[in-house]
């Protein structure tokens, strides 16, 4: 009886699998993706992305599916939170219906049964009887978020490309023809991505002070106090009063791996310590600061709770008050007690869009009494690693030009490195220049005329950002 009714349900489905292979030779690629009718969708119906599909399958025993499993592993159907692997029949109470699995596999990648590994699989008496298809739902669990993104814009315009993660939030910079859809991104990000309570969007570009991002809450709770790790170091801010970001972790650890226990590190715009905290955890001595009393508090923050403030002492100060107030008297105790090299000393400053301005601070930072204390000696000179946006063809070239131009001097062997951090938009591109101070930037002091150009090229430059502000 049992095998009677086995061959009739294998001869259904050997006819149901000739009807339709005609069929599944034509099936395009969209089959898997949602409905095309969820294009342009502006308020999120998941109910929308509803897609009956027909799905090749494979019906095993449950003895023979460990064996048959690694046979078509590559084959299997992969998406979002479904099971290629199902319990298919279970044996009844007299045990006259053997177990059954069912497994789900790709339909672009299977056809039909001649798709299959036959041979290995006829070894282990899977029968072409054993393959059929038939009808599964797909829906709006079944996509990620990228997936889902893609066939709700629109189609000709550029998507939605990438977003920050800090914490518990999701960072969006959504360009103006995707704003109308913002409500439907940020719930399916709310949705899909792991831990996220909070998608915010850009409001405005960072142009204030404290450079925080100005922020708009397109979905979620309004809490912004999160904490995230960076490179294995744990941090905790309130991302919409400080400056934060995650693309900047690479060029983080990339100085972190630069210093040694002992080294010394000035951090000019420290924000929360994303450079500051991982050097006094690895021992170096830190000196800390940033104009933003939040940012301060955070630093202070995190330098407790990553236990190094022994090595860290941190400033609420404008940079240029920080070097003459606090690098200075440091660095000539230093070199009075020590002028020989046995440890580094770093000086980064990034504040991208106006750091170089700073650089002239350098320039006659001895004066005549102190330099006379170091006449003829090799001092430990500290290394600068000035961060800019430079704007152009060759932004190379222009990163070193700009910090020559603000510096007032051209740099020759004591330039160290231009090292490209990452594209901020189109033909704008951030720079680290690393140089050593050399006595000559010490101890002579910029010359007046050279200040004046340094002031009329700011101007003119600013001039310029104004005018494509004007014109965008
Ligand atoms: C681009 S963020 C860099 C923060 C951190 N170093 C990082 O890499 O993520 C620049 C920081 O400089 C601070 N800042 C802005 N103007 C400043 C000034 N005149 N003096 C000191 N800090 C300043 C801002 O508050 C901000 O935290």
């Amino acid at each position: 009886m049992v095998v009677l009714r086995r061959l009739t349900w294998a001869h259904d489905l050997l006819q149901q699998f000739k009807r339709q292979r005609h069929y599944w030779r034509n099936m395009d690629s969209s089959l898997l993706e949602p409905p095309a009718s969820v294009r342009g969708m502006l308020e999120l119906q998941r109910d929308a992305f509803k897609k009956p599909v027909q799905l090749p399958r494979l019906r095993v025993p449950e003895t023979d599916s460990n064996k048959v499993l690694p046979l078509v592993k590559k084959l299997l159907l992969k998406m979002e939170r479904l099971r290629p692997v199902r319990v298919l029949e279970k044996s009844n109470e007299d045990g006259d219906v053997a177990p059954m699995r069912e497994i789900l596999l790709h339909p672009l990648a299977v056809k039909s049964w001649d798709c299959l590994p036959t041979t290995e699989l006829l070894k282990l008496k899977v029968e072409p009887s054993n393959f059929y298809y038939n009808e599964l739902v797909l829906n709006y669990d079944n996509w990620r978020a990228d997936e889902i993104f893609k066939s709700v814009l629109p189609a000709g315009d550029e998507g939605l490309t990438s977003y920050s993660r800090i914490g518990h939030i999701v960072h969006l910079n959504l360009r103006d023809h995707l704003l109308p859809y913002k409500t439907l991104i940020g719930q399916v990000l709310l949705d899909k991505v792991p831990g996220c309570r909070t998608v915010v969007n850009k409001a405005a570009t960072i142009d204030n002070t404290y450079r925080n991002f100005q922020l708009e809450l397109i979905c979620g709770e309004a809490q912004y106090q999160v904490e995230t790790k960076e490179n294995g170091v744990l941090f905790e801010f309130d991302f919409s009063r400080v400056y934060w970001n995650p693309r900047l972790s690479t060029e983080h650890e990339r100085i972190t791996k630069m210093l040694n226990a002992n080294d010394v590190l000035y951090d000019v715009f420290a924000g929360v310590g994303p450079f500051s905290v991982p050097a006094a955890r690895k021992k170096c001595w830190v000196l800390a600061n940033d104009l933003n009393p939040e940012s301060f508090k955070w630093l202070q923050h995190n330098g407790k709770r990553n236990k190094c403030l022994t090595h860290m002492k941190t400033f609420n100060k404008d940079g240029r008050q920080f070097l003459l107030e606090d690098v200075k008297p440091d660095l000539l105790k230093r070199w009075k007690e020590k002028t020989t090299a046995d440890y580094s000393i770093h000086i980064t400053m990034n504040l991208p869009a106006m750091a170089v301005e700073f650089l002239d601070a350098f320039r006659g930072f001895l004066n005549e009494e102190e330099a006379k204390d170091f006449l003829n000696q090799q001092l430990n000179y500290p290394t600068v690693h000035v961060y800019c946006f430079a704007k152009g063809e060759d932004t190379k070239t222009l990163a070193r030009a700009l910090v020559e131009d603000n510096l007032g001097l051209s740099l020759t062997d004591n330039l160290e490195d231009i090292n490209f951090v990452r594209n901020v938009a189109p033909n704008k591109d951030m720079y680290r220049v690393s140089f050593r101070l050399t006595n000559e930037i010490l101890t002579t002091p910029i010359a007046k005329k050279t200040a004046e150009e340094i002031q009329r090229k700011r101007a003119a430059s600013e001039l310029e950002e104004d005018s494509n502000i004007a014109n965008k």
